[in-house]
């Protein structure tokens, strides 16, 4: 078994993407959990990051900001040396499916090239770990039956999944030839407070509440399971202190649902009609059903899933209902 991470006590870690949904939800975490940390929180601010998500911690002392893109090799390169970071965990991506399908560029610029140039500067700087926030995406897709381990073949499926295989890729070559200390951890579908409203829950949950149609593709037969965010909050968070050097850990809560049956809770949860339900063309190449085994993390690292799906969905309904002046009304 590979050796664990040698991190020192007082941590400098570099989040980029903490504008957005996972990052800072999981930022939310550290920064009340490790008061004797640093965090530099790097993030482009795109559409779907917002700077709110972290607004009561922007007094904090041992928190920054900076405002970039993980492409700019020159920004990212300074801020890792001048910041002396230890550990980077890239939370940075351009992550909807639907919009890798209309223009995959920005998908390989930010996922696959963004990547690199944080991959050059921790090991130029010589950083003690380099985490990657990944998917269960990049194993491609399951029939009714059986699941993805950290040994399945990756054999992704569109061109945000292949975006996310080819940065694990580069990742662990990094490790292989020049020893860069690396982990990567692959989620399930991920939900939660302060989720961009293009995902499947929350857009459902604003179009429900804004009474618009919720577009539901093909017959909404496709199986995810999904992992309410603070789960995954905990699970980096083992990861980063206990996980083991280069070593892979997938994230799953078994709690799989079909994608009608989602959008049917949330509909009954809001007490909402379901002829709002709309049903539209599939997704290309849809994936049908995708389900991580999380044994290895829960046997060797300990980590379990708290939370149910219904207790998850209800927490994150009520989150929007008291947010909605912050998306506006559905445009659909
Ligand atoms: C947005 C939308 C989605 N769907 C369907 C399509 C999927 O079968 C399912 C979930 O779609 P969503 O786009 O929310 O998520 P996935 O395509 O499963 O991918 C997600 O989970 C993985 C792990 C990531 O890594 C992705 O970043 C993340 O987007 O609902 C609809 O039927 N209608 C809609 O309007």
């Amino acid at each position: 078994m590979s050796e664990r991470n040698l991190l020192p006590d007082d941590l400098t870690i570099l989040i980029t993407g903490g504008a957005g949904f996972v990052g800072s939800n999981f930022l939310r975490l550290m920064l009340l959990k490790y008061p004797s940390y640093c965090f530099v929180n790097m993030d482009k601010l795109t559409y779907s990051g917002n700077i709110n998500n972290l607004a009561d911690f922007l007094e904090y002392p041992n928190y920054s900001f900076i405002h970039g893109d993980i492409c700019d090799r020159a920004l990212v390169d300074s801020i890792v040396e001048k910041h002396d970071i230890d550990v980077i965990i890239n939370f940075a991506a351009e992550s909807h499916v639907d919009r890798s399908i209309k223009d995959p560029l920005i998908f390989v610029k930010t996922n696959i090239n963004g990547t690199q140039s944080l991959l050059d500067a921790g090991l130029k700087h010589n950083i003690k770990l380099f985490l990657q926030i990944s998917t269960d995406e990049v194993y491609g897709s399951l029939d009714d039956t059986g699941y993805f381990t950290e040994a399945s073949r990756i054999a992704p499926n569109n061109p945000y999944s292949a975006s996310k295989a080819s940065a694990d890729m580069l990742i662990s070559s990094y490790g292989n030839t020049y020893g860069l200390p690396f982990n990567i951890v692959r989620f399930g579908n991920t939900y939660g407070p302060f989720q961009y409203p293009e995902k499947l829950i929350p857009m459902a949950i604003l179009n429900a509440l804004h009474n618009q149609p919720i577009p539901i593709h093909g017959k909404g037969q496709s199986i995810r399971d999904w992992v309410y965010v603070k789960d995954n909050n905990s699970a980096i968070d083992r990861v980063l202190h206990f996980g083991r050097r280069g070593e892979v850990y997938n994230i799953g809560s078994n709690q799989e649902k079909r994608t009608i049956e989602v959008v049917h809770l949330i509909l009954e949860m809001l007490k909402k009609p379901n002829h709002l339900i709309e049903f539209v063309e599939d997704r290309p190449g849809q994936d049908y059903r995708y389900a991580n085994n999380p044994h290895k993390i829960m046997s060797e690292l300990g980590w379990m899933p708290q939370y149910n799906f219904l207790e998850g969905l209800q927490t994150t309904i009520q989150w929007y209902i008291e947010h909605m002046e912050w998306w506006g009304t559905p445009s659909n």
